[in-house]
C-alpha cells in the first residue's frame, strides 16, 4: 500500500556519483511527481566537487531529464528546489558541524520534526566512517527519527561484515539500518510471496511432493564495463550470488509468515539460509560451476574476453559467472534442487524463476508423445514481467499428441504500464520505516558464511576449476553437465507473450 512520506531531512552521500544521477534522484522525483513527498522534505547532496545549491539543483534536473522517463520541466524544477549541497570530506570530522548546521536550518524551513534519513551512495570504504562521525558529532541527535540506508556490497566476506556492522550498529539501531539489495525492490520478487500465499492452487502444492525443482537464472548481457576496479575483486560470486540471487532463493523457499509484518517475513527468510547446505570443499567442486567470459559476438558485434577488458588483469581468475545447485535441507524442500546461475556476457539480459513440478503418478498422455512438457510455473522478473503457467493440453482435432500451452499474466501490459523502479520502492519503504525488503544482519551473516566456504576452496585450489565461455553465450557446458548428471536441463528465459 502507498503512503504519504512523512517530513524529513535527506542526507545523500556520494551526491555527484553515478547511482545518484542513474537511480536515486530519478527515484525520489517519481516519489515527488506521484504525489507520495509532500512539500515538507529536503536533501542534501554531499560530496567533494565545488558547487553551489543552484549548480546542484540544475545538476539533479538534468539527471531526472536523462533516465526518469517522461520527466515534466516544471515539476522537476520545483522537485529540484529542495535541493542543496555541502561541500565536505566524509573523512574529516571537522565538515560534520557545517553539516549539522545545515540540517538544523533546514528542519526549522521544512518542519522535519527532526526527522534524517541518510543515504551511504559511497564506496563501502567509508560505511563505517560516515555512522560514526554521524553518531560522534551529534548529528543523530534529534528529536525525530534517524534511519541509515547502506548499498552493497556490505562486507566482502564473513569477518569484515562483521566488523562493519558492530561499527554501524555503534550509531544506529538495527531498526533503522536499511542494507539495500535491490532485486528486493523488484516487482516480481515482491510478487512471489503474493503469487504463492495468495493462491491455495500454489501454496499447496509448493513442497517436495510436487515439486520436481527450481531454477533462478539471472544473465546480462553486459560485461565488466567502467568497474574492473570493483569487479576484479568481486566476481559474480559476491557481486551477485551473496546478495541477489539467494534472495530470490530465500523468496521462494521461505515458510508462510504469520503476519506481514517486516520481522516476521524476515524471520521466515532467514531460517531457509540455516537450511541451506553448506559446502564441503568436496561439494563445493561437485555443485558450484565458475566461468568466466571469453571473446565472442554480441549481435553481430565482436566483443573482447574479460582478460582483455579495460583495467583487468591479463592473467585474472575472476569469475563472470557462477552456476551451481543448492539444497534446503527441511520438511518442506528435502530433495529438491535449486540451480541457480547468473553471468556476464551472456546472450540475454533476463532474469527469471522457473518452479517445475513432477509428472503425475501414470504416463497416461505422455507415454507415446514428444511434446509432453513438464508443468512450468515461470516467474518473469525482467525485462518482462509476468508469470506463466505451462500446461499440456489436446490439440484440436482427432490426434492423440499433447500441446503445450501457457496461460500468461503479463505486468507489463495492464493498466499501470510502468513498474515502479526499485529504488523507488526501497526508497518509499524506508522513508515511511518499513524494513521487510531491506537485509537483516542475521540474513547477511549467514549469506557470507555460505559464500565464504566457496570463495575458500576456491582460493586453496579444492574446489571447482575455473572455466570460460564465449562471450553471447548462456554460459559455459560445464555448467549444463551439472543439470544434465540430473536428468535436467536449463529452461531458457523467455518473453511473456504480448498478447495476454
Ligand atoms: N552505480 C551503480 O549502479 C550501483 C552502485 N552501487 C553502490 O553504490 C555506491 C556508490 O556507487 P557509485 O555511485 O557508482 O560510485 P561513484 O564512484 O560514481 O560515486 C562515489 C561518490 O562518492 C563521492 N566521494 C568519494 N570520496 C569522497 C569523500 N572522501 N568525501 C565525500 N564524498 C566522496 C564522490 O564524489 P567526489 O569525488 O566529488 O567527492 C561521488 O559522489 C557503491 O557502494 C556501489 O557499490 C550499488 C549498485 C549499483
Ligand atoms: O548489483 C548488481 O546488479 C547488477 C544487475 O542488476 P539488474 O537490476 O540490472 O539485474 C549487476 O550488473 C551489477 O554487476 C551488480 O553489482
Amino acid at each position: 500500500m502507498i503512503h504519504s512520506i512523512p517530513n524529513a531531512s535527506i542526507v545523500l552521500f556520494g551526491a555527484t556519483g553515478d547511482l545518484a544521477h542513474r537511480k536515486l534522484f530519478p527515484a525520489l522525483y517519481q516519489l515527488y511527481q506521484k504525489g507520495h513527498m509532500k512539500e515538507n522534505f529536503s536533501v542534501v547532496g554531499v560530496s567533494r566537487k565545488e558547487f553551489s545549491h543552484e549548480e546542484f539543483q540544475a545538476e539533479v534536473a538534468s539527471a531526472i531529464h536523462e533516465h526518469a522517463k517522461g520527466a515534466d520541466r516544471q515539476i522537476v524544477e520545483k522537485f529540484a528546489s529542495h535541493f542543496y549541497y555541502l561541500k565536505m570530506d566524509v573523512t574529516s570530522e571537522a565538515s560534520y558541524h557545517e553539516l549539522e548546521e545545515l540540517l538544523n536550518v533546514l528542519d526549522r524551513d521544512y518542519q522535519t520534526n527532526g526527522n534524517r534519513l541518510y543515504y551511504l551512495a559511497m564506496a563501502p570504504k567509508f560505511f563505517g566512517t560516515i555512522p560514526t562521525f554521524l553518531k560522534s558529532e551529534g548529528i543523530t541527535n534529534t528529536e525525530g527519527w534517524q534511519r541509515i540506508v547502506i548499498e552493497k556490497p556490505f562486507g566482502n566476506d564473513l569477518p569484515s561484515a562483521t566488523k562493519l556492522n558492530e561499527e554501524i550498529q555503534q550509531s544506529f539501531n538495527e531498526n533503522d539500518i536499511y542494507r539495500i539489495d535491490h532485486y528486493l525492490g523488484k516487482e516480481m520478487v515482491q510478487n512471489i510471496q503474493v503469487i504463492r500465499f495468495g493462491n491455495a492452487i500454489f501454496e499447496s502444492i509448493w513442497n517436495n511432493k510436487y515439486i520436481d525443482s527450481v531454477q533462478i537464472t539471472s544473465s546480462e548481457t553486459l560485461g565488466v564495463e567502467d568497474r574492473a576496479g570493483y569487479y576484479e575483486k568481486s566476481g559474480a560470486l559476491l557481486d551477485m550470488v551473496q546478495n541477489h540471487m539467494l534472495q530470490m532463493v530465500m523468496m521462494v523457499a521461505m515458510e508462510p509468515p504469520g503476519e506481514l509484518k517486516p520481522e516476521h517475513i524476515r524471520d521466515e527468510k532467514v531460517k531457509v539460509l540455516r537450511s541451506l547446505r553448506f559446502f564441503s570443499e568436496e561439494e563445493v567442486k561437485k555443485n558450484v560451476i565458475r566461468g568466466q567470459y571469453s571473446e565472442g559476438n554480441m549481435n553481430g558485434d565482436q566483443v573482447p574476453g574479460y582478460m582483455n577488458e579495460d583495467n583487468v588483469d591479463p592473467e585474472s581468475r575472476t569469475e563472470t559467472f557462477v552456476a551451481a545447485k543448492l539444497f534446503i535441507d527441511n520438511f518442506r524442500w528435502t530433495g529438491v534442487p535449486f540451480y541457480i546461475r547468473t553471468g556476464k556476457r551472456m546472450a540475454v539480459k533476463s532474469t527469471e524463476i522457473v518452479i517445475q513440478f513432477k509428472q503425475g503418478p501414470m504416463a497416461l498422455y505422455h507415454a507415446n508423445t514428444e511434446n509432453y512438457q513438464p508443468n512450468l510455473l515461470r516467474i518473469h522478473v525482467q525485462p518482462d514481467e509476468g508469470v506463466s503457467l505451462t500446461l499440456n493440453a489436446k490439440p484440436k482435432g482427432d490426434t492423440p499428441d499433447l500441446l503445450p500451452i501457457d496461460m500468461t499474466y503479463n505486468n507489463n501490459s495492464t493498466a499501470e504500464m510502468n513498474s515502479p523502479e526499485a529504488y523507488e520502492k526501497l526508497l518509499h519503504d524506508c522513508l515511511l520505516g518499513n524494513s521487510t525488503y531491506f537485509t537483516r544482519w542475521d540474513e547477511v551473516a549467514l549469506s557470507w558464511d555460505f559464500i565464504d566456504r566457496i570463495t575458500k576452496s576456491w582460493q586453496d585450489g579444492t574446489g571447482s576449476k575455473l572455466t570460460h565461455y564465449p562471450s553471447g553465450s548462456m554460459g559455459p557446458e560445464e555448467a549444463d553437465e551439472l543439470l544434465k548428471a540430473d536428468g535436467h536441463s536449463w529452461w531458457e528465459p523467455t518473453k511473456v507473450r504480448e498478447e495476454c
